[in-house]
């Protein structure tokens, strides 16, 4: 009986890569292609992206467990009207997880109007390392963006497509098991925004589910690359055409794990519609026009909590 070789997600290089790198330009058409490919496939990939630099990986760990560290009562000041863009945590199904947010992310005074509730005497180090981050990786959102659009052939909606997000940076800890045994960090879910950026410290964890249900678990080629992954916003803007995974987090050992995620998130009021142009006799729309704070208050919902498929309940056609 031969072994088989583990699953492994797609790894793309976008070192060297600009936005206005897409007329005619081999490596655009090239890295165009496998971002393509791979998100029709597994909905996500890996990325190596170094205008976020390994330097600035290496101060944002330590600066995600000061901030995990502050008393329960200081986090809790991370609140947010929305959903998971404040402090989450102490959740009887999934104990070792919690997680805070920041909202704008890229606009330093945001960034710094947080860090000040957390800390009133000031923590400019934590504020600078956050809004790098976010700022430099929105380039790599942009990018996967532009890339996406171009494939599908719909690049004139991409100024209002660019236009209708904001970026939210979130911030997870996942504690240790304290066992050999593997524990559920975070339960399996697709994400709800349009794309999702993360990077980890060295403690793995995060798993992919395949479409024919196979569970990768995401190891990182090297230290200082992302994993780039569609939601269910841009899975209905493409008439279905690009995949959202379901993905989870699992955790054994003792060390905790830091991730820290840069999303994407539909503006309210803004109606997520899947242009003309996804539509055909083999396409038929797959979804009713949405708009995506309405469709969380749904999935938030006690019913919607337990609905796998929230989406296709909520404006399935
Ligand atoms: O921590 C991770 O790697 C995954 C986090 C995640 O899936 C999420 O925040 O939606
Ligand atoms: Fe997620």
């Amino acid at each position: 009986m031969g072994t088989q070789t583990p699953l492994k997600l797609p790894t793309i290089d976008f070192n060297d890569l600009n936005m206005d790198d897409s007329n005619n330009n081999c490596k655009w058409e090239e890295v165009k292609s496998k971002v393509y490919n791979a998100l029709i496939e597994y909905g996500c990939f890996e990325a190596i992206f170094d205008k976020v630099p390994l330097e600035l990986c290496k101060e944002l760990f330590p600066s995600l467990e000061e901030l995990f560290d502050l008393p329960i009562e200081t986090k809790k000041l991370n609140a947010s009207k929305k959903p998971y863009h404040g402090y989450v945590g102490q959740f009887p199904m999934v104990p070792l997880y919690e997680s805070m947010g920041i909202d704008d992310a890229n606009v330093l005074e945001k960034v710094e109007a947080m860090t000040n509730i957390l800390w009133p005497n000031g923590n400019p180090n934590f504020s600078k390392t956050i809004h790098c981050f976010s700022e430099k990786l929105s380039e790599l959102d942009k990018i996967i963006r532009k890339i996406v659009l171009e494939s599908l052939g719909v690049e004139k909606y991409l100024e209002e497509h660019m236009n209708s997000t904001n970026y939210l940076v979130r911030v997870m800890k996942y504690k240790g098991p304290q066992t050999s045994e593997t524990k559920l960090g975070l339960s399996s879910h697709t994400d709800k925004n349009v794309v999702t950026i993360l990077c980890q410290n060295q403690v793995d964890g995060l798993e992919i589910l395949t479409k024919d249900g196979k569970w990768i678990s995401f190891k990182p080629s090297q230290p200082g690359t992302f994993i780039a992954m569609i939601g269910d916003a841009l899975h209905s803007w493409s008439n279905g055409r690009l995949h959202s995974a379901f993905h989870r987090v699992m955790m054994s050992g003792n060390e905790a794990r830091y991730s820290a995620g840069l999303f994407s998130i539909p503006k309210g009021g803004y109606l997520i519609k899947a242009p003309q142009e996804m539509v055909d006799d083999d396409h038929p729309l797959l979804f009713k026009p949405y708009d995506h704070v309405d469709f969380l208050n749904y999935y938030y919902s006690p019913q919607g909590q337990t609905d796998q498929f929230a989406l296709r309940t909520y404006c399935g056609v």
